[in-house]
């Protein structure tokens, strides 16, 4: 559905990827609803969600492209890269195998997403609330994002609601940062540079974000 003219101030494309099972619809579908679901089906193709946020006064509107892990999808996914805005990279952090893919992950973004250069990624583990099970290190995660640049890592749980909004949060703040910064020309006041990729320095550093 095309939203009316005016009814929102910025509308982001943000796409989630990532392995098979580590929790993407189940994160989105908390943002969306609020409610937790076991999923059984695993997602076929891309599905898309839409919420709309108020941020520092804007009314943003935040299309969420969840995409399917299982690599028999992956020529449909690759096709969304293109046209997003940020991307997500979920691993399940009770499963390192997971977390190995994620430089798979970003060579997929870089390789098929002409126009994503320059956006952002954000880098999430999921199942924070199995943490007794945990095979990912929070610290081994953030030294993999700073490696590549990325914007922060998030722990979350689906399950039991931790962090799920700040992801989607937190992107749509450093894309309005970015578009300001199109607009203004400059770079924003508190980002750093690495590699020629903006790196933002997250304001607000929560408990289980790590700002890269
Ligand atoms: N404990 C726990 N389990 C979760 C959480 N999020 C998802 N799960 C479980 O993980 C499994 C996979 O979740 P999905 O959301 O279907 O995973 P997906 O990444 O979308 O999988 P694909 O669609 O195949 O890409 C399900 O059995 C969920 O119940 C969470 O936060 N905590």
């Amino acid at each position: 559905v095309t939203p009316e003219r005016g009814a929102f101030d910025y509308l982001f494309k943000i796409i989630l990827i990532g392995d098979s099972n580590v929790g993407k619809t189940c994160v989105v579908h908390r943002f969306k609803s609020g409610q937790y679901h076991e999923k059984q089906q695993n997602t076929i193709g891309v599905d898309f969600t839409v919420r709309s946020l108020e941020i520092d006064g804007k009314k943003v509107k935040i299309q969420v492209w969840d995409t399917a892990g299982q690599e028999r999808f992956r020529t449909i996914t690759q096709s969304y890269y293109r046209s997003a805005h940020g991307a997500i990279l979920a691993y399940d952090l009770t499963r390192r195998s997971t977390f190995e893919s994620i430089p798979h992950w970003i060579n997929e973004i870089e390789k098929y997403g002409a126009t994503i250069n320059g956006s952002l990624f954000l880098f999430k583990g999921n199942k924070s609330d199995v943490a007794e099970n945990r095979q990912v290190l929070f610290e081994d995660a953030c030294t993999l994002a700073e490696k590549h640049g990325l914007l922060a890592v998030l722990e979350t749980s689906a399950k039991e609601a931790q962090n799920v909004d700040e992801v989607f949060t937190l992107m749509a703040k450093e894309l309005i940062a970015r578009n300001t910064l199109q607009l203004h020309g400059g770079h924003p006041p508190n980002s750093i540079y690495l590699d020629s990729r903006p790196v933002i320095v997250s304001p607000s550093v929560e408990k289980s974000q790590c700002s890269c």
